[in-house]
């Protein structure tokens, strides 16, 4: 469903080359759900930005939905639906006339945009709304409705950049399981883009982590956080010396990949946790040292993009914040 190779996007700005992109080789393959995950300024919607047709790469190619995004712009428009990251309805217009309008501009007669319209109102759920004008909406409905405008001409690929950003958790969950029933019941490939890793975790079958413009890791979530960071296992002991000999013992284990000694804590990486901590108690038993606290705590990608750049994504994105980007 899409094929880069070497696609590369660089701005330059008072004298300076900022590269956002650099050399995206991707093979998304149709009916998948895609995330990109990466800090601020990582080229996440750049990157969208050169697939959807609305920026030129610097150089690359791009084939989207069987069309190649520099020869064909308007072939891949007429097969992708975009969510940009601004509002994309009018907001004196009624929600009804608004989608009514879009399936117009995408070549519908009135009959086929008002059939499909409501269709779309009623996957989700904004049938109730549909007399109301856009800007009295709040920010979840009006987040579904830039969906339903990105889905009138019924794309088989959907890119979405940041739909749930500044949404409270029970909108951002609404707006997922809309956007997961269309990939289920139509079998639309979704490309995302997000800040929030559960997100990412939760939805995405594969995950691309993006920093610095390059894809620096691409796998199933689960793949990822076995691979690159593991599971975690926090031991409390007594005092600083069986904190010491504990942590000794689970560095003699075979798969255990760090054991660090903190005061009276011993943090433990491994990933296989589960059957790695009832091995270690054993072993420390034997040994005569007594653990007073054991909890085992599964990995989240931000754990990953730890593994992967010694930051996490909150110390990046306050890095960018900081440097006012
Ligand atoms: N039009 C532009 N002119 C100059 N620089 C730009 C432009 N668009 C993006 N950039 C720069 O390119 C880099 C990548 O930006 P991009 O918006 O793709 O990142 P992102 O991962 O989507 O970030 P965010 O999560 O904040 O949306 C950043 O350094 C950004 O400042």
């Amino acid at each position: 469903m899409i094929h880069t190779r070497g696609l590369t996007r660089s701005f330059h700005v008072k004298g300076e080359t900022v590269e956002a992109v650099r050399g995206l080789d991707l093979d998304i393959e149709a009916g998948s759900v895609v995330a990109f995950l990466g800090p601020n300024g990582a080229g996440k919607t750049t990157s969208l930005r050169m697939l959807t047709t609305l920026l030129p790469p610097t150089s690359g190619t791009a084939v989207v939905a069987g069309h190649n995004v520099l020869t064909d712009p308007s072939g891949v428009r007429r097969r992708i639906g975009y969510l940009g990251q601004g509002n994309s309805a009018g907001s004196n217009f009624r929600v009804s006339d608004e989608l009514i309008t879009q399936g117009r501009a995408y070549g519908l007669n009135r009959t086929e945009s008002r059939a499909r319209v409501e269709r779309l109102l009623t996957a989700l759920a904004l049938e109730g709304l549909a007399k109301r004008t856009v800007g009295t909406l709040s920010g979840g409905q009006r987040r579904r409705l830039d969906i339903a405008m990105a889905l009138v001409h019924e794309p088989e690929l959907l890119f979405l950049d940041e739909p749930t950003t500044g949404l409270d958790p029970h909108s951002r969950a609404g707006i997922w399981k809309h956007v997961l029933r269309l990939h289920k019941e139509l079998g639309t490939t979704i490309v995302f883009t997000t800040h929030y890793l559960e997100e990412a975790d939760l939805w995405a079958r594969r995950v691309m982590v993006v920093d610095h413009g390059r894809v620096i890791a691409d796998d199933s979530p689960d793949k990822l956080k076995a691979d690159l960071a593991g599971d975690r296992i926090t031991l409390g002991t007594a005092d600083r010396a069986d904190a010491e000999r504990a942590a000794g013992l689970a560095r003699a284990l075979p798969a255990v990949h760090e054991a660090i000694a903190d005061d009276t804590e011993v943090r433990v990486r491994t990933p296989h946790g589960d059957t790695q901590l009832p091995v270690l108690l054993r072993n420390l038993e034997v040994a005569g040292v007594r653990a007073v606290t054991a909890r085992l705590t599964r990995p989240t990608l931000d754990d990953v993009f730890l593994g992967l750049t010694g930051r996490t994504l909150r110390e990046s994105a306050d890095a960018t914040t900081h440097d006012g980007a």
